[in-house]
């Protein structure tokens, strides 16, 4: 099946460039694990907040060492005392003008605290602020993931918790050409599910564990600001703790089951909507298989099948039969607020 709008060759090539930073992004991680450093610190927003939080997810399986995820805007109000000139700071914004992130990084510099990342290129106003900032062209969530792991699973193999980093990052070389694999499967599902659903007036979301992130960012950063479709994404155990009242015929229910210890939780939410609501889609990362990747990785690259079939296959689908462009936007970003 041909998948509308979707540039195979162009999503390749972009896909060798990402994998390309690789070699950037462990030399930056190297040096500043050589020295002494007793913390790490993701700041993100909206959409770059969610992307980090598998990242985070991911390395908590490994470690105990304290790592944060801070949503730039709460880091300018709330207490920072956790934080210090031994924290290793990243950040990430494709666009490179987000205020929220340019807030907290110019923060930190204020405190003489180093800020690494990402941005798309040498002319935003993010890349001034970084230390040694990493120009990543195609912010698209996949991309995201990648840099965000080659980020944190180095800092883990360096710490002596992720020994296997060499051996998945070899794979990852070939995780583009699988996320192709994933969506040609997905995509008679996403037309079909975009014809039911597009024009429901409440759509539901349920997640956890290493896939609340992207399950986040779907309803939030997809569905209400690029399509104005009205949604609630909940976690997959507080759907027992009151969204499980509105659930009848009339309300669909989307439920992505992922692979990590959490799952127990989201086959709770699937039991329970395959008896109470005929409008349930569920959405099972076991069905997609990663070829030439370990099964130990496929947690790791849960986020990467989520992304692939909803953010990117699913919101085309919805924006055919809504007939509203995924670029159009009435207030975010279009003056100051
Ligand atoms: O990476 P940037 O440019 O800071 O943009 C992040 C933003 O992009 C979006 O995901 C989509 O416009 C926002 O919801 C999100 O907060």
């Amino acid at each position: 099946m041909a998948m509308r709008n979707f540039k195979m060759e162009k999503y390749l090539q972009d896909g060798e460039k990402t994998y390309a930073l690789r070699g950037e992004i462990e030399k930056v991680v190297d040096e500043l694990t050589a020295k002494e450093y007793d913390s790490v610190c993701m700041l993100g927003i909206g959409g770059t907040w969610a992307e980090w939080y598998p990242v985070i997810e991911v390395a908590k399986k490994y470690t105990d060492f304290p790592i944060y995820l801070e949503n730039a805007a709460e880091f300018m109000i709330k207490d920072r005392r956790h934080l210090s000139d031994k924290t290793l700071f990243f950040t990430s914004s494709a666009s490179g003008d987000t205020k929220e992130i340019l807030d907290a990084v110019k923060l930190c510099k204020s405190n003489g605290w180093k800020v690494y990342g990402f941005t798309k290129d040498a002319t935003t106003p993010l890349a001034e602020l970084l230390t040694n900032p990493i120009y990543n062209a195609c912010g698209d969530c996949e991309h995201s993931y990648l840099i965000y792991y080659f980020v944190m699973l180095r800092i883990l193999k360096n710490r002596g918790e992720f020994p296997q980093y060499d051996r998945w990052a070899d794979q990852m070389k070939n995780i583009f050409k699988v996320l192709v694999q994933v969506r040609e499967q997905f995509e008679p599902q996403a037309a079909e599910i975009a014809k039911t659903y597009a024009h429901e007036p409440y759509t539901m979301f349920t997640g956890s564990g290493v896939l609340w992130g992207e399950t986040y960012l779907f309803t939030m950063c997809i569905l209400e600001e690029m399509q104005w479709v009205r949604t609630k994404a909940v976690t997959s155990a507080d759907f027992f703790h009151g969204p499980l009242e509105l659930v009848d015929d009339r309300v669909p229910v989307f439920v992505i089951i992922g692979e990590d210890e959490y799952r127990p939780l989201d086959e709770r939410v699937e039991r329970f909507v395959k008896k109470h609501t005929k409008k349930h889609v569920i959405i099972d990362t076991k069905d997609f298989a990663l070829e030439g990747i370990d099964d130990e990785f496929r947690v790791i690259c849960s986020p990467m099948i989520i992304t692939a079939i909803l953010t990117e296959r699913l919101a085309i689908h919805y924006e055919l039969n809504t007939g509203h462009s995924l670029e159009f936007r009435r207030y975010y970003r279009q003056f100051a607020y």
